[in-house]
């Protein structure tokens, strides 16, 4: 690590002659490679912009101008050059680096990200406001993936990048995949401009940019050559350059898709190290995935729809049996929602699965597309509750809050597989209106989960123990603990325990029973506090005039970082010792 060790910001990069700057790019690959190994986290998108990441910050005089990383889950070399390096094996653990670039963290971070297609319209911002305050000087640069190029947002920015005179440079780093492999017509227009083959005018061109490219965006000379040109061409830029996701790990280039987050590697090999194995449940991914295949061989009008997330949500089971009718549309929750509407008003029977945190992007869509004509969409949402390491900008907790307030909407949470599939199987059979599912990342708790499928009646709850005192009411799979949790309590019954699962609609005839018949009511559920299940209840208990206490767990008005599920959970107080010490004060 001759050249890394000494440099701890871009002002030491700046000492090193060019020729060394390839040296640099090994050792920043082989120190990626050893900590992510061990520590996890998204891997290939960092490998594939080592090279990028040294000539921005060689050429441009950040943080003076402006660089934002789109989705930025690819920004690891530009945190170890900026600060970062000595901090880089917290990445994504409590305490430490997110793994996304976060203004609080660094005057490097212009721009805080995770979610995609953002880079365009920021650094617009950013230009825009350098013209009005009469500075010329400042340079604005955004890196966006071909993935997230293709979104309707980065589409917006730079329909409207195109007709300023502002000082932005798009650089677009087309390694032709996302998380899964890249698709739609734009990609196919960007092979062919790889391959001489696209017809003569150039889409950027046409929308007013200065296009350069396909460069080699492994090569640092020329990168550092074509950035020096750039720094003087006047107005909107984009350079396009050619990458390999996964650059320098073999396995990495070679299974892309898994080398994006790989979880633990040895890093000599690249190998990757198999979780210990426990025969367990499936994650509800899985569930989601089989089930929709076996629905869909029964009925025809089953569609399933992804904006790019076919493996993570497992749609990929469904795209690989039944191609036809199973569709990852790219980046494009907005298209997917509305697409499904369609769909719908044909009579067909969409599953859109999107991940909770997602689907904030396409409310517009739910609402106006969606609930407001009364069709039966049924969203699935994925990653819903608090999702770990990928922190503030990925956990799925607002979902009840802005989905329960739109009317029509039917809002489940399953308990368990089982429940997942049934409300599936209940769901296209036909509804009236919309449904949204919600479920979180991971593995669920039955192994007998491939039960025949049993339909279930819309807006009942379920009692799972009756008691006499204190009424326990759960939400969807944190539920489990708290039936862990009530094994340890005496047998005198004075708990009872209710599986809530429609937050909307409420089983009102149990929740008034329950208010009836308890002392204390506990809701607990893995979202905000806010607009949630307990708020829910606690609504439903005003207006039927109940004044018992109703204690409500769940997450609080705040930002939740990153850590694992279990430590967030305590943080937040919706874990078993949180609620088994406020059981204890009332027992
Ligand atoms: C709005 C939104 N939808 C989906 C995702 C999940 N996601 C993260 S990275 C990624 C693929 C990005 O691909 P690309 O832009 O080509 O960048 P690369 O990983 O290839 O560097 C996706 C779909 C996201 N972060 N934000
Ligand atoms: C950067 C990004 O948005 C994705 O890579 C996300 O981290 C995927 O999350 P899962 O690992 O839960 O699929
Ligand atoms: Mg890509």
């Amino acid at each position: 690590m001759k050249h890394l060790e000494k440099i701890t910001f871009p002002a030491d990069l700046r000492q090193l002659k060019t020729a060394d700057l390839p040296q640099l790019a090994k050792e920043i690959r082989a120190f990626i490679i050893d900590i992510v190994a061990a520590k996890e986290g998204h891997l290939g998108a960092s490998l594939g912009v080592v090279e990028l990441t040294i000539a921005l910050h060689y050429v441009y005089n950040t943080p003076i101008d402006k660089l934002i990383w789109d989705v930025g889950h690819q920004a690891y070399v530009h945190k170890i050059l900026t600060g970062r390096k000595n901090l880089f094996e917290t990445n994504r653990q409590m305490g430490g680096i997110s793994g996304f670039p976060n203004r609080s963290e660094s005057e490097y971070d212009d721009f805080g990200t995770g979610h995609s297609s953002t880079s365009i319209s920021a650094i617009l911002g950013m230009a825009l406001a350098s013209k009005i305050k009469g500075n010329n000087e400042r340079q604005h640069i955004a890196v966006i993936g071909d993935a997230s190029i293709a979104s309707g947002m980065a589409f917006e920015g730079l329909n409207h990048a195109g007709v300023t005179d502002t000082n932005v440079l798009i650089i677009l780093n087309d390694n032709a995949i996302g998380i899964d492999p890249s698709v739609g017509a734009l990609k196919k227009y960007l092979t062919n401009v790889k391959k001489g083959t696209a017809k003569e005018e150039n889409i950027f061109e046409c929308l007013n940019f200065a296009y350069s490219g396909p460069i080699d965006g492994h090569d640092i000379p020329v990168l550092i050559a074509e950035l020096e040109r750039l720094k003087t061409v006047k107005g909107p830029k984009l350079l396009h350059i050619i990458t390999t996701k996964g650059k320098g790990l073999l396995q990495a280039e070679t299974d892309q898709v898994t080398y994006h987050a790989p979880g633990k590697f040895d890093k000599l090999t690249g190998d990757l190290i198999p979780k210990p194995t426990r025969e367990g449940p499936p994650k509800y991914q899985d569930v989601f995935g089989y089930s929709i295949v076996e629905l869909a061989l029964n009925n025809k009008n089953i569609i399933g729809i992804t904006p790019a997330m076919p493996t993570g949500s497992s749609l990929k089971y469904m795209m690989e049996q039944i191609p036809e009718r199973a569709f990852d549309v790219g980046i494009a929750e907005q298209h997917a929602v509305t697409m499904a509407a369609g769909m719908a008003i044909e009579g067909l029977v969409p599953f859109c699965n999107i991940y909770s945190t997602f689907l904030q992007r396409a409310y517009d869509q739910v609402i106006h597309d969606v609930a407001l004509q009364k069709l039966p969409v049924i969203f699935c949402l994925d990653r819903a509750g608090l999702v770990g390491q990928d922190g503030a900008t990925h956990h799925g907790v607002y979902d009840i809050a802005y989905l329960r307030c739109i009317p029509n909407m039917i809002i489940f949470a399953p308990m368990n597989e089982v429940e997942l599939r049934n409300i599936m199987f209940t769901a296209q059979l036909g509804l009236e209106g919309p449904i949204a599912i919600r479920y979180p990342r991971g593995r669920g708790v039955s192994l007998n989960w491939q039960q025949p499928f049993q339909k279930i009646t819309i807006g009942t709850a379920v009692e799972l123990q009756k008691g006499t005192k204190i009424a326990v009411l759960s939400l969807g799979h944190i539920g489990n603990s708290v039936s862990e949790l009530l094994k340890d309590f005496d047998s005198s019954k004075k708990i009872g325990h209710y599986n809530i699962r429609f937050v909307k609609p409420l089983d009102e005839k149990m929740l008034e029973m329950i208010l009836k018949e308890y002392e204390h009511i506990i809701t607990i559920e893995d979202g905000s506090k806010i607009g949630g299940m307990g708020s829910a209840v606690l609504e439903f208990a005003n207006r039927l005039g109940s004044n018992k206490k109703i204690k409500i767990f769940g997450i609080d008005d705040t930002f939740i970082e990153h850590g694992t599920v279990e430590e967030l959970q305590a943080m937040c107080h919706i874990d078993v010792l949180s609620l088994k010490n406020y059981i204890n004060e009332l027992y």
